[in-house]
């Protein structure tokens, strides 16, 4: 056969196996259209679906969300095509009960696919025995009682927080959130990790930085199927730096995983901590979560280096990001409503009296309840994971109709929790919403920043207990002023939720000394 002609049989070959796997996406798409015709949905266009309606970055995106939520409010949900693969999106609490207290809806979906190669099949991703296996081994890890033994490392960078920003800042608005992040990846690395990092004396900011360039990326796959090719990917500009970055992240654990194994191996021959073989809950208390992964690896060699990396990489990253966002939005709303920050005053003295340097201690914690509620209202306007995913196995009914399996879930939180029906004048920040009286008659799926059910929030008390040690000591010295107007804030999920411009603010020393 000439050259020529084998090329010729190649592309026939090529043609006829592209093009029947395009018709059979047409056909699964048209079946999808027609199961899904009773359920509403801006109009796409062929093979593309909405995409087009995205627009040109995570901005635009978070934007024509909102438009369609707030269009499609009344029935709280509606459908999209990303390309060949449909999509319900829903945001009102009747439907949203039944999806997070369905034990069987396990799978993250399609979309996830694309955060494994950062964060691998860790406890955010994996579905099954291996998610239920790891879930039940880790849990204990952040019960109430042992996340109290962390109090002493909230606190110490705490208040090397509110020394940093009372230095740094000299009344001109400065974006509070790569600070904040910095003391959270701080507190992460050293509670969960067990090992100092050192971020907010100048170490990490790389880590940072790589950590939000991997999420807006990733979100940015997921809008766009022609991202979806690993190998194509890489080829981009944009793979290529979503390469770089997940260099950056994984050397940053490694090296914290490799630190904490050689600690291991010392504590082994000293043969204090780990005397026996047998893991009781007594001794995991003991151990930061990096250690309890390391000690199980010991005695189960079918848990890898790998297993552990993907579970350091999730933590790293679900631990820090999600907290910073929320502590600089609740500052936000304290900066922008004065009443809100007397109130706050008034109960901070109440608790700690004259005192603006005493550590925060688990009492305190506990007779915060105003505090709380605005940690909540702040969580409700601006919710650190604004959208969740979701893939159907089995078929469910949900939006007055049967989901055909095969379809993913955007689980849009964000916009949940701005229901008029369960929040009237949703846009009004009002902490006092979620005073115990004012609360009466909410549906219990109406505000969901943690998720809930069988795949809720490892990390809800940790996160809590992070950000009300962090905003009791800086509140106590400083005073907070935000110019920026919401309604001039472009927003945008990466996945975690940010401002496009930063979140500026005045922070003012309350002449305290150090
Ligand atoms: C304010 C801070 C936080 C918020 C708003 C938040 C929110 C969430 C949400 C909404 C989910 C569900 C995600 C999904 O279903 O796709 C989730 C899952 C998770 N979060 Fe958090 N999170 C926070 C802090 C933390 C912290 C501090 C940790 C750990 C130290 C953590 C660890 C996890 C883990 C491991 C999962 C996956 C749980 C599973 O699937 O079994 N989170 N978080």
């Amino acid at each position: 056969m000439e050259f020529t002609e084998v090329m010729r049989y190649i592309l026939g070959i090529a043609v006829i196996g592209f093009g029947s796997i395009f018709v059979q996406k047409m056909c699964r798409k048209f079946w999808y259209r027609y199961k899904l015709r009773n359920v509403e949905g801006p109009r796409g266009v062929p093979f593309l679906g909405n995409i087009l309606q995205f627009g040109s970055n995570n901005a635009d995106f978070f934007k024509a969300m909102e438009n369609w939520c707030n269009e499609f409010r009344e029935v709280g949900c509606f459908k999209l095509f990303v390309g060949f693969q449909p999509v319900v999106v829903v945001f009102n609490p009747y439907d949203m009960e039944k999806i997070m207290q369905d034990t069987s809806l396990d799978d993250k979906g399609v979309f996830y696919q694309l955060y494994v190669p950062w964060l691998g099949d860790g406890l955010a991703i994996s579905k099954g025995s291996k998610w239920m296996t790891r879930r039940k081994l880790l849990t204990p890890s952040f019960h109430f009682s042992i996340l109290t033994q962390f109090l002493p490392t909230f606190n110490d960078h705490a208040q090397a927080l509110t020394k940093k920003l009372c230095t740094l800042f000299d009344g001109s608005p400065l974006d509070i959130l790569p600070l904040i992040s910095l003391c959270s990846l701080d507190i992460t690395c050293e509670t969960i990790m067990g090992m100092e990092l050192g971020a907010q004396k100048g170490q990490g900011e790389d880590y940072v930085h790589a950590v939000r360039r991997l999420g807006d990326i990733t979100v940015r796959r997921i809008q766009y199927p022609w991202y979806w090719n690993e190998a194509l990917f890489h080829h981009m500009s944009i793979g290529r730096e979503y390469l770089k970055c997940l260099d950056v992240v994984h050397q940053t654990t490694k090296n914290v995983i490799r630190e904490r194994k050689l600690e291991s191996q010392k504590r082994d021959q000293r043969d204090t901590i780990i005397d026996d073989n047998t893991l009781d809950v007594r001794k995991r208390r003991r151990l930061a979560f990096l250690d309890l992964l390391i000690e199980v690896q010991k005695q189960n060699t079918h848990f890898t280096d790998e297993g552990i990396q993907e579970e350091v990489d999730t933590f790293m990253f679900a631990g820090h990001d999600t907290v910073s966002a929320s502590i600089a939005f609740a500052m936000y709303f304290i900066g922008r409503h004065p009443a809100v920050q007397r109130k706050i005053q008034e109960e901070l003295d109440l608790v700690f009296g004259n005192d603006r340097d005493r550590m925060v201690t688990k009492e305190d914690l506990q007779k915060l309840d105003y505090l709380s509620c605005v940690m909540k209202e702040s969580q409700r306007m601006m919710t650190a994971v604004p959208i969740l995913a979701r893939q159907l196995e089995t078929d469910m009914n949900v939006c007055g109709t049967t989901i055909p399996k095969g379809t993913s879930f955007f689980i849009a939180t964000h916009w949940l929790h701005r229901d008029p029906k369960q929040f009237p004048n949703p846009e009004i920040f009002d902490p006092d919403r979620f005073l115990l009286s004012n609360s009466k008659g909410r549906h219990n799926f109406a505000f969901l920043p943690f998720s809930a059910g069988h795949r809720n929030c490892l990390g809800q008390k940790f996160a809590i207990m992070e950000q009300k040690v962090i905003l009791s000591t800086l509140l106590r010295k400083v005073e907070l002023m935000s110019t920026q107007e919401i309604k001039d804030m472009v927003l945008f999920a990466g996945p975690v939720l940010r401002s496009v411009e930063g979140i500026k603010m005045v922070v003012t020393s309350k002449n305290v000394t150090f």
